[in-house]
């Protein structure tokens, strides 16, 4: 669906983007991650065809976005990280508005209007969007970009800012659209939404990326894992207590399995087994530093 080749973004001499390789495939969620002026909107909004890559080249749909932009652009939703809306409007009034821009079939608009405030639960119909609190007016943002049905969807943070229910309302709506067959790439600073919703991972640094994969290659490559031994014993052994029992933990499968060995040798009793692996945020804290 998205193929980036050496992508580089010069503002003047400056690099916000550093010959990136990306693909996305169709029907995947692919979410951005990386620090405070990494480069993601840059890269979002060069594969949304809102500016041009300096270097490289970058297809959408099959399609060269060098030449061919306007035609793949009525395939693409884009949400841009500040969406600012006409606020003397309420919400149907500004996405009918919209759709007019569209060219959209004024009937197919207000079905399509209908459905998307029921399904965002945007329900003040009678309110302007100047008087909607932030995560309405994100709503209604979101609104706008699936008016014309997109098959792409190009998110930059879509729950910044937002409460933390609201944003998880809003994560789990792009997740039910994956489910529709859309292709969806996102950029957010929320690492617990990102490992739930996405099926890879990309993390950059100052323009250039890191890392792109699924969670799971993440973590084999990157992250680790902490066994949580939990055992009971009558003797006075030297291991961390915890409710009576005894708790060991361990990074080392050999350290853990030395453990088990004893506890079997012994008949001590074991109460509990349990491997925690490294979540999103402890492997990007790790690639950071
Ligand atoms: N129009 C522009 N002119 C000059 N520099 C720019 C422009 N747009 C972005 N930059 C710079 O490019 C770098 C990347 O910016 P970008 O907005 O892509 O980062 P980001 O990862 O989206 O950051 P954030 O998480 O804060 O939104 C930053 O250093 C930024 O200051």
């Amino acid at each position: 669906m998205i193929k980036l080749k050496g992508v580089t973004k010069l503002y003047k001499d400056f690099v916000a983007v550093d010959n990136l390789d990306l693909e996305v495939k169709e029907g995947e969620i692919l979410g951005i991650i990386g620090h405070n002026g990494a480069g993601k909107s840059t890269t979002l909004k060069m594969i949304a065809g809102l500016t041009a890559p300096t270097y490289g080249s970058i297809h959408v749909m099959g399609k060269d976005m060098a030449k061919e932009s306007t035609y793949v652009k009525r395939y693409i939703g884009y949400l841009p990280e500040e969406s600012p809306l006409y606020e003397n409007m309420t919400a149907s009034e500004y996405l009918l508005f919209f759709s007019e821009l569209y060219g959209m079939p004024s009937k197919d608009a207000k079905k399509r209007i209908d459905m998307l405030l029921k399904a965002l639960k945007l329900d003040e119909q009678n309110k302007l969007t100047g008087e909607f609190s932030k995560g309405m007016k994100r709503k209604v943002a979101i609104a706008r970009s699936l008016l014309h049905d997109p098959k792409l969807l190009i998110f930059d943070e879509p729950n910044s800012g937002l409460d933390p229910l609201t944003s998880f309302f809003i994560i789990d709506y792009l997740k039910n659209l994956k489910g529709q067959g859309k292709t969806i790439l996102l950029s957010a600073h929320n690492l617990f939404h990102v490992e739930y919703i996405c099926d890879r991972v990309a993390i950059i640094k100052g323009g250039k990326l890191l890392v792109c994969d699924t969670m799971d290659s993440i973590r084999k490559s990157l992250g680790s894992r902490e066994y949580e031994v939990i055992f009971w014993s009558g003797d006075n052994l030297d291991y961390e207590r915890s409710d009576g029992n005894y708790i060991f933990k361990t990074t080392s499968i050999g350290e853990m399995a030395s453990v088990l060995k004893n506890i079997s040798e012994n008949n001590w009793a074991l109460i509990d087994l349990s491997i925690k692996q490294s979540a999103l945020e402890d492997i990007y804290v790790k690639l950071m530093a």
